[in-house]
């Protein structure tokens, strides 16, 4: 795999999830960071969105709630490199309605090589790290192969 690097833009756009059972843990990771998160671009599934919204008092931008296509609308944004940075507590003990779309995300973040945080102490280390700094240049898989990739038709 080659990479592109690529310098960050200086307010990093995040992006918050958390299904039901852990959207307290998120609640109380985001109001303890709630100062460093604000100097970032925020942006949330619907739910998540509202509850974080109303608790941080800060801009968040709200896409649909997961089950509805919210997962797959931040998937959108990473494969259009709008997201830096993903925040998604997933629940590891009940399945989702919209367990397809919640595997296609962290795929998405696999692909775009994009950091993923589960859980408080990811969260943590992520978002105290000195790397969040402005001058940390990001690698970005080049896929070039991929898109001019030649399929041969038989027949
Ligand atoms: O289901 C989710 C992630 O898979 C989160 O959606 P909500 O933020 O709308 O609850």
């Amino acid at each position: 795999m080659s990479y592109k690097k690529i310098v960050m833009r200086r307010n990093k756009q995040i992006a918050l999830v958390a299904h039901d059972n852990k959207k307290r843990d998120l609640v109380e990771w985001a109001r303890f960071n709630r100062n460093l998160l604000a100097q970032h671009r925020l942006y949330a599934t619907g739910t998540t969105g509202t509850i974080l919204a109303e608790e941080l008092e800060l801009e968040i931008l709200k896409l649909q709630s997961g089950p509805l296509g919210g997962d797959q609308q931040v998937g959108a944004k990473i494969a259009e490199g709008e997201i830096d940075f993903l925040i998604f507590f997933w629940d590891p003990l009940e399945p989702q309605p919209h367990d397809p779309d919640v595997k296609a995300l962290l795929r998405m973040a696999g692909v775009w090589n994009i950091p993923v945080a589960c859980n408080r102490a990811s969260a943590d280390f992520m978002i105290s790290s000195p790397l969040m700094d402005k001058d940390y240049e990001r690698l970005v898989p080049d896929y070039e192969v991929h898109r001019t990739r030649k399929v041969v038709i038989a027949g």
